[in-house]
């Protein structure tokens, strides 16, 4: 059993893509560029805003891309709220894990600004003991700092901390750090491209994360009344 959950925000707890496509779009618009489908934005999102709007508008000076990405900064805390929700089931996997006296915490290539409004907006009851966004001077996963801060702050040690993840980026940081992943098939990264960076272990449905973690245990959301 693990004693300390790591969760990915975008695509693992949260479907935040309409809300992303809504404010890159209008920065895209902005500067006069074309816009993208929600499909191909889906493909953009995992490294960071920053990454979003290079792989939204290749070539592309860099001058450019930052005022595409500024406009975006700026139009992003209009366009979450309406654009997000909390994918179902997460938030009884939350509470049973939570009831199990787990640690949970969040790690997230978003802006650590947005991360911790969106996880107070999504998660009133505050079942996150620490939440992580990308910060300046702090290097974003894969790069395991992250997790080695969560790791240090909490007090956790890596053979009880996993990372649940909807992307190879998730994978890839959790083996840096030398802890497990889960990585999670309802997000923003293709199946065999999950498969392909081998995470410890797969859930395709949210409950699932529960049969995972905790194999001994049953939840009480899911027994019979
Ligand atoms: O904002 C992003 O690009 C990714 O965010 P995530 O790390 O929560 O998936």
């Amino acid at each position: 059993m693990y004693s300390h959950i790591i969760f990915d925000l975008d695509g693992t707890l949260i479907e935040s893509l309409p809300g992303i496509a809504a404010a890159l779009n209008t920065a895209l618009a902005a500067s006069k560029l074309p816009t993208h489908s929600i499909e191909d934005v889906r493909t953009f999102i995992g490294d960071g805003s920053l990454t979003l709007c290079e792989r939204a508008a290749p070539d592309q000076s860099s001058e450019t891309i930052h005022v595409i990405h500024e406009t975006f900064l700026a139009e992003y805390p209009k366009a979450w709220k309406s654009g997000t929700t909390v994918f179902a089931g997460i938030h009884e996997v939350i509470s049973e894990l939570k009831g199990m006296g787990c640690t949970l915490s969040i790690l997230s290539n978003k802006v650590h600004e947005f991360t911790t409004e969106m996880a107070d907006y999504f998660f009133p009851e505050k079942p996150f003991d620490l939440v992580l966004g990308q910060r300046e001077g702090i290097a974003k996963k894969p790069d395991p700092s992250g997790i080695h801060e969560l790791l240090g702050e909490l007090d956790k040690s890596s053979s009880n901390s996993i990372l649940v993840g909807d992307s190879t980026i998730d994978v890839i940081t959790a083996r840096n750090a030398g802890i497990k992943s889960l990585a999670v098939t309802w997000g923003y990264h293709d199946k065999s491209a999950l498969k392909a960076v081998s995470p410890t272990l797969t859930a395709h449905k949210v409950p699932q994360i529960l049969e995972l973690l905790t194999p001994t245990q049953v939840p009480s959301f899911r027994q019979p009344a």
